[in-house]
């Protein structure tokens, strides 16, 4: 379990986190969700005790990193893939961080064969594809059986089947229990990776709650209406309270504030014959954009960050 509360870092004049306060439960996978700039990395790097907070804590199993007796054996992270010996191997690599940190070699083939690397462990990490030093990340970060795992945007940059691969395995770290947190800006991974969602934009916490319930609040659901009496049926829905908006593509409204079946039975009650009744549920990227879009607009005028850099 990892628990902030309060936290917060400045850089000078730059807050990257503001007074955060959040929750990582074990047996789910908990997704870190945000714009760039939004203060994950700095976040996670606070939860490592790699930088120290300016005010509040964060705690790991009720205790902070530094108290931890074995660090690696409580909380494992991936941070950057590529930051390996280039000229070791992979084996090698494993066992010089398993010695220094008091595990027995035996854990190394262990950990290799989780994710899948013992075929290439005697091969030179330098060499590896950025979906194999993911894995070895990962493997590195298993090394200690942790609790806890951290995970900062473990999918950046690799294909289909890596994403698929590394989705997955998360899962069953989640399914043994343990607390696993992934950082992403991709908010369709986070959709189909994590069941819970803490939400961030300018450092400070936007929501937490489930994914479902994320997306239930956020996004407003809309019906698409097309009818080849499209005045007479604008009136109706206007004079009923609903708000209406053109499509722009094939003459299609876009109803807001009313359900499908009210539409309907409006429509016949009016006499007006329906082409298309279709309800658009809103998707996780609406409503991300929903709910940080005060940190977009602040980004977009204050030239921070430019608009092109925000996600989409
Ligand atoms: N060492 C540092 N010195 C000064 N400013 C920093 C430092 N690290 C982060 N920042 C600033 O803090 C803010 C949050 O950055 P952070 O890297 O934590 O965000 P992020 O959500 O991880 O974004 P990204 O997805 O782009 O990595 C940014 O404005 C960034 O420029």
């Amino acid at each position: 379990m990892i628990e902030a509360v309060g936290l917060t870092k400045h850089y000078g004049k730059t807050v990257a986190v503001d007074n955060l306060s959040f929750t990582v439960r074990p047996g789910q996978v908990t997704g870190f969700l945000g714009p760039n700039g939004a203060g994950k990395s700095t976040t996670m790097r606070m939860i490592l005790g790699l930088d120290n907070p300016t005010g509040g804590q964060v705690l790991i199993d009720g205790k902070r990193y530094r108290q931890l007796h074995r660090p690696l054996r409580t909380v494992g992270a991936l941070l950057d893939a590529k930051w390996v010996h280039p000229n070791r191997s992979a084996r090698s690599h494993l066992r010089w961080m398993a010695r220094s940190n008091g595990i027995a070699d035996r854990r190394v083939d262990e950990v290799l064969e989780l994710v899948g690397l013992t075929a290439v462990a005697k091969r030179n990490a330098g060499g590896f594809s950025l979906g194999m030093s993911q894995r070895l990340g990962i493997a590195a970060a298993l090394l200690g059986d942790p609790s806890v795992l951290l995970f900062d945007e473990p999918v950046n940059g690799l294909d289909p089947e890596g994403i698929l691969w590394i989705r997955n395995f998360m899962h069953r770290l989640a399914a043994e229990g343990r607390t696993v947190l992934v950082s992403s800006h991709l908010l369709s991974e986070m959709a189909q990776t994590a069941q819970e969602l803490v939400v961030i934009g300018r450092g400070k916490l936007i929501s937490q709650s489930s994914t479902a319930e994320f997306i239930e609040q956020a996004s407003e659901n809309t019906v698409r209406v097309r009818s080849p009496q499209v005045d007479l049926l604008r009136a109706a829905l206007l004079g009923d309270g609903a708000t209406v908006t053109d499509d722009g593509v094939d003459g299609a409204l876009v109803v807001h504030g009313m359900e499908p079946a009210a539409i309907g039975e409006l429509a016949a009650a009016r006499g007006v014959t329906l082409h298309e009744l279709s309800p658009q549920r809103g998707s996780l990227e609406e409503a991300f954009m929903q709910l940080t879009k005060e940190s977009v607009e602040y980004h977009a005028h204050g030239d921070e960050v430019p608009v092109q850099d925000l996600p989409v």
